[in-house]
């Protein structure tokens, strides 16, 4: 039985073992079924994230979302606060390294967005589990984020190779609405808070 900490550096490692080009195949075919899923054709507001590390490579769905007139929003990193402030993106030219090596919204050249209005959101992680955890970095940036914000639909992404049986969630963890990976899309129901 592996923990928390043993889990996300054994699907680290699973992960940067993956070819670019497995990658990248896996990465098209998730942005395919993003795109073209009910959730993100109903979202007027999508907050996505940049990819680092060999994380599912969103891009593809990112521009497209700024081309169809998307209001397209990206995290900020508050490392002081371990939190995620929101700002609305134009285009790739709003971008600036932040915190961890991410790109990021450049504060002075983007508006920031009440979270309110993110209707949904695309969430990277280390791994995830069949009932719809995540497990991620460890900062806990994304379960701080997403528990202020229950009304906005969460759709993680992943490779297949990232989905386990069991992530080891605990009680702040947050769970996904929907799982996307090139060979599943599977739906959690939540009890929704308001
Ligand atoms: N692409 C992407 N953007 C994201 C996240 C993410 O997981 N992926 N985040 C999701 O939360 C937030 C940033 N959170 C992060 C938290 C920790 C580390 C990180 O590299 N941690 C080090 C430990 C360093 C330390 O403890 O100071 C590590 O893993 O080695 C990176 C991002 C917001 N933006
Ligand atoms: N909603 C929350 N409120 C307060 N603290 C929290 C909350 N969620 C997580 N934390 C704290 O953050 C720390 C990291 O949590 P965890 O290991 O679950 O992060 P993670 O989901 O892997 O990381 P990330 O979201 O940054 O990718 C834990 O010590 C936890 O107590």
């Amino acid at each position: 039985m592996k923990n928390k900490k043993e889990l996300r550096r054994h699907l680290l490692e699973v992960r940067s073992r993956l070819s670019s080009a497995y990658k990248k195949e896996c990465s098209d075919i998730i942005c395919r079924k993003v795109t073209g899923h009910p959730a993100y054709k109903q979202a007027k507001t999508v907050m996505f994230y940049m990819p680092v590390r060999g994380e599912a490579d969103v891009l593809p769905a990112l521009k497209e979302a700024l081309s169809s007139g998307k209001r397209v929003i990206l995290p900020k990193t508050e490392k002081e606060k371990k939190s995620i402030r929101c700002f609305r993106i134009r285009g790739l030219k709003d971008l600036t390294e932040g915190a961890y090596g991410i790109l990021e919204p450049d504060a002075s050249l983007c508006q920031e967005i009440v979270v309110q209005k993110v209707e949904l959101v695309i969430v990277p992680g280390v791994g995830f589990d069949v009932s719809g955890f995540r497990l991620g970095y460890g900062g806990g940036y994304y379960d701080r984020f997403l528990s202020r914000h229950p009304g906005a639909v969460r759709m993680g992404v992943a490779y297949d190779e990232q989905i386990v049986n069991d992530v080891k969630a605990e009680p702040h963890d947050c769970r996904m609405d929907w799982l996307v990976s090139p060979r599943k899309i599977l739906e959690f129901t939540r009890l929704k808070i308001k």
